[in-house]
C-alpha cells in the first residue's frame, strides 16, 4: 500500500516550445520534509507550481492524498491542505499583519476558528505579535517572509510548499528564518522546501534532490555528509580541482 502523501510520476512540464520538466519522479511521506536543491533556471519552481496546479504540466502525474490532482482548482487543493508560499509572494501592503493572517484563514476556508489560527502563528512568529497593528508595506524583508509563511499556517497546511523563503536575507534574520520554519517542521505534516542556500535545506530537510536541466539528477539524505565540492559538481560539472 501507498501511503505517500505526495507522488509525482515522470512529469514534463515547460513554457510553450521550451521544455523545462524532463520526466521528474519523486515523494513525499506523510511527516516527511524534502528539499530541492539546484542552480537557478533548471526547474524547480516549475516542478512546485505543477504540484499545486498553478501550472499545467504537459505529461505525467501528481497524486496528493490519494488521489490525482488533474482537474482539481489550485483553490481546491488548498483546502485540502496543500498550501504553496511562492518565491517572493506579495503582500497588500495597506492590510496589517493581522488581517494579512485574517484574509488567508478566510481564503482557505478556515474563518471560524482564525484566533486560534493567529494563536499558533504568534507562537511561531513571536516578532509578528509585536508587528501585528503595523502594515504589512512598512515591514522589513525578513517580516515580510514571516507574514507569507504564517499565511501559509493559517491555511492549516497538510503539506507546505515553500519556494525561497530565504531569499534576499540577511544571514541573521536567513537564521531566524529557519528557526521558525524548524518550529513548522515539527508541527506541519510535510513540508516541500527549495532555497538557494544549501545548508539551510539539508539542515531543515530528511531528504533532498538535485534538480538539474529539469531532472533529478541526484537525490540522499540530508543528514547524511554530503560534501560541498561534491554538490557544486553535481551543479557545475567538472572537479573542484578543475574549477579552481
Ligand atoms: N512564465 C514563464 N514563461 C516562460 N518561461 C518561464 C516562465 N517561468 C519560468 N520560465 C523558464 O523556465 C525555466 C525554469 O524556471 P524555474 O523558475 O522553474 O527554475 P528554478 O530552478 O526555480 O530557478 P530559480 O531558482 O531561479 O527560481 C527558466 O529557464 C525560466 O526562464
Amino acid at each position: 500500500m501507498n501511503d505517500d502523501l505526495l507522488t509525482v510520476t515522470d512529469l514534463t512540464a515547460g513554457y510553450g516550445h521550451t521544455k523545462v520538466l524532463r520526466g521528474i519522479s519523486l515523494r513525499v511521506g506523510a511527516a516527511e520534509a524534502i528539499g530541492l536543491l539546484g542552480p537557478n533556471g533548471h526547474g524547480k519552481t516549475t516542478l512546485l507550481r505543477c504540484v499545486s496546479n498553478l501550472h499545467r504540466a504537459t505529461s505525467g502525474s501528481v497524486a496528493y492524498a490519494g488521489s490525482d490532482t488533474r482537474g482539481r482548482s489550485p483553490r481546491d487543493l488548498v483546502r485540502r491542505g496543500l498550501i504553496h508560499v511562492p518565491q517572493g509572494s506579495r503582500l497588500f501592503p495597506q492590510l496589517t499583519v493581522a488581517e494579512a493572517l485574517r484574509l488567508s484563514a478566510a481564503s482557505s476556508g478556515h474563518l471560524a476558528t482564525w484566533r486560534d489560527g493567529l494563536d499558533h502563528v504568534f507562537t511561531v512568529f513571536p516578532r509578528l505579535k509585536e508587528r501585528r497593528g503595523q502594515l504589512t508595506g512598512t515591514l522589513s524583508g525578513g517580516e515580510r517572509q514571516m507574514v507569507s509563511l504564517g499565511m501559509g499556517l493559517m491555511a492549516r497546511p497538510t503539506l507546505l510548499i515553500l519556494d525561497e523563503p530565504t531569499l534576499g536575507l540577511s544571514p541573521k534574520v536567513k537564521h531566524e528564518l529557519s528557526e521558525c520554519i524548524l518550529r513548522i517542521r515539527a508541527e506541519v505534516s510535510s513540508i516541500i522546501l527549495v532555497d538557494g542556500d544549501m545548508e539551510l535545506v539539508l539542515s531543515l530537510t530528511d531528504r533532498y534532490h538535485v534538480v538539474l536541466h529539469g531532472d533529478i539528477v541526484h537525490s540522499g539524505a540530508s543528514d547524511a555528509t554530503v560534501g560541498r565540492d561534491a554538490m557544486m559538481s553535481l551543479f557545475l560539472g567538472g572537479s573542484a580541482d578543475e574549477r579552481r
